[in-house]
């Protein structure tokens, strides 16, 4: 069993106190969450609210000028990067993260590499046999076998977004946070991937913590959305709460 699945009491990411200033600018200021096993939470605010800066700062790419996370119960200060994915945590990124020129199997296989190892394995690794099983079945959830051994550029953009969650979920069960996964995709692959997200969540208990500017996809995804406004949370709830929440009609309305 891995390592990041064995305490399986407690929320899987605690958020405690965390404030990131640039300069003059407080990106995110006192913001602390728990997030449960198995959620699909969304984290959604107007442009520069500080979403992207709360997620670098989650996953160590940023160190927060105060406050800390926890996963599993275990403290993130101090681990690199790119060990995080050995705790149990993946992402994808805004701008897509595939070698263009590489096939979608090697792609996977190598964001695998570097889950499991360090970040110079992705540019350097060799397609490993051990990873090649995982990779497949994960090519095939997200039904995109037929393009296996396609460069993973010559693919729509919308199947790219899909070979960069095959690639998050390569980190294994845990939690995935995903940012902006509905970016520039179109209606149909939309559906098509809100579906698989959520299939993927009930078949693996994954939980996925999605910054999404997306309402309809977020709102329909997420099983609780947390609002952040100018770095700090300004509401909390189910969908239909954060439908009908003033302060949150209020931040996107720049009221
Ligand atoms: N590296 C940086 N240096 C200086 N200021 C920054 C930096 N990164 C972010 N900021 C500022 O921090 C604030 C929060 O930005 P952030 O990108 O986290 O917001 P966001 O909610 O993710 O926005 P968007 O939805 O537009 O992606 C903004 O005022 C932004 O200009």
């Amino acid at each position: 069993m891995n390592a990041h699945i064995r305490n399986t009491e407690g929320p899987i990411l605690s958020v405690r106190n965390i404030s990131k200033q640039f300069g003059g600018i407080r990106a995110v200021n006192g913001v602390s969450f728990d997030v449960q096993r198995g959620e699909i939470l969304g984290l959604i605010g107007p442009n520069g609210s500080g979403k992207s800066t709360l997620f670098n700062c989650i996953l160590g790419q940023l160190r927060p000028t105060q406050g800390h996370c926890e996963i599993n119960g275990r403290s993130t200060d101090g681990v690199r990067p790119a060990d995080l994915s050995l705790m149990g945590i993946g992402r994808t990124f805004q701008q897509l993260s595939v070698f263009p020129k590489m096939t979608v199997l090697d792609n996977v296989i190598l964001a695998g590499q570097e889950h499991e190892g360090s970040m110079l394995s992705r540019l350097f690794g060799k397609p490993d046999a051990g990873l090649t099983g995982k990779a497949e079945q994960l090519i095939e959830f997200f039904r995109l076998t037929p393009y296996r051994d396609t460069p993973a550029g010559s693919l729509s953009y919308g199947q790219q977004k899909l070979v960069d969650a095959a690639m998050a979920f390569m980190a294994g069960p845990g939690i995935v946070l995903l940012d902006e996964p509905a970016g520039g995709v179109n209606l149909t692959m939309l559906g098509h991937l809100k579906e698989r997200l959520i299939t993927y969540n009930r078949e693996h208990g994954t939980t996925f913590v999605v910054i999404e500017h997306n309402m309809e996809f977020v709102m329909s995804l997420c099983t609780r959305i947390i609002v952040l406004a100018q770095g700090e949370i300004i509401a909390e709830g189910t969908p239909d709460e954060i439908r009908s929440n003033q302060m949150v009609i209020d931040a996107y309305l720049g009221g």
